[in-house]
């Protein structure tokens, strides 16, 4: 009989004792403050008890509903209508009731950051032509224009090929600090601008930096694991040597030059994380592949962070 008193008592939120007020005992007591979600609640249940006496069927029980709500002990149990002939919205909404809370419509996974591509190789291997077309297939992709003290060849462009200085302007962009990376190559400076990869990634583009060997080394140091290192070949030395003679860009010496040149420039290979056969005839092969390994890497759970 004392027994039956107490659950009786037990049963009624105004008897309850402080350790079992609705506010500790009940998950959605921090939700009460929300009028939003109550309103969205009470329309739920509303809707429910309607179509509950429609169609029983359709629903978990109605006892089983009316019994825990009212013991404040437990969390009200909202019924959650059948998905094959309940309103989508419905359903959704009678889910957001039980668990509390509302769907969010965040993203689950943030939108990646920006990436730096480094894409290097030796001399003829087709650097420049993979990237022109990267840049004509791919959007929010910016390459970055590097500053040479070299002479212009014929159809270059500055500012879109290479930003053109002489070799005292160069000297003065070192003293101030203004480059990410820079090197002396055949006799001529080559330098990557950080002011201009700053403002790209701030408007959330990607960033491809074309460098010889000899400066995505320097880069792998300065950037180490942030950025991507693609090491890009022809598919054999005599593919390659038989490119850069056809081009008809370099003089009997530079040619010989840039030919020993990457027979040494080819150790490099295992410093890379990618490695791209450009071969003769098949550059959109190799510009798919590279649209690959960036897709790949926005796909990766740990991404990699830069900081210029
Ligand atoms: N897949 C390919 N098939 C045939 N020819 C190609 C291919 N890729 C590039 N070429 C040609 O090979 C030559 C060398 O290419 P490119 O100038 O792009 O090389 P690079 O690596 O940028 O050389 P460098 O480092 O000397 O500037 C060019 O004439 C280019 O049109």
């Amino acid at each position: 009989m004392l027994f039956r008193r107490l659950c009786f008592s037990l049963s009624k939120s105004c008897y309850l004792p402080f350790f079992l007020s609705s506010k500790l005992t009940n998950p959605f007591a921090s939700l009460n403050s929300n009028p939003g979600f109550i309103s969205n609640c009470e329309s739920v249940k509303l809707r429910f008890q309607r179509r509950m006496s429609v169609n029983s069927h359709n629903l978990v029980s109605e006892n089983a509903a009316s019994s825990t709500m009212d013991d404040p002990r437990k969390p009200p149990v909202v019924p959650i209508p059948s998905p094959e002939t309940a309103e989508p919205i419905e359903v959704f909404r009678a889910l957001e009731a039980s668990l509390g809370l509302q769907f969010s419509s965040q993203p689950i996974f943030p939108k990646p950051g920006p990436l730096i591509i480094v894409i290097s190789g030796p001399s003829g291997v087709g650097k420049d032509a993979v990237i022109k077309r990267l840049r004509e297939v791919r959007e929010d992709l910016h390459f970055v224009v590097t500053a040479t003290s070299r002479a212009k060849r014929p159809g270059e462009v500055d500012g879109k090929d290479y930003f053109f200085v002489s070799k005292e302007e160069f000297l003065s962009m070192i003293q101030k600090n203004e480059l990410l990376e820079y090197a002396l190559v055949y006799g001529d400076y080559k330098g990557i601008p950080k002011q201009q990869i700053r403002q790209y990634m701030e408007k959330g583009c990607d960033i491809v930096l074309r460098v010889d060997i000899q400066g995505a080394m320097t880069l792998r140091r300065i950037l180490s694991k942030s950025a991507i290192f693609v090491f890009l070949v022809a598919e054999s030395e005599e593919a390659m040597v038989k490119r850069l003679i056809d081009r008809k860009t370099e003089t009997k010496e530079t040619l010989l030059m840039r030919v020993a040149t990457a027979r040494e420039e080819l150790r490099h290979l295992n410093e890379f994380d990618y490695v791209v056969v450009n071969k003769g005839g098949e550059l959109e092969s190799a510009v798919k592949l590279l649209e690959s390994i960036i897709d790949a890497e926005k796909a990766k759970v740990q991404q990699r962070r830069v900081v210029i």
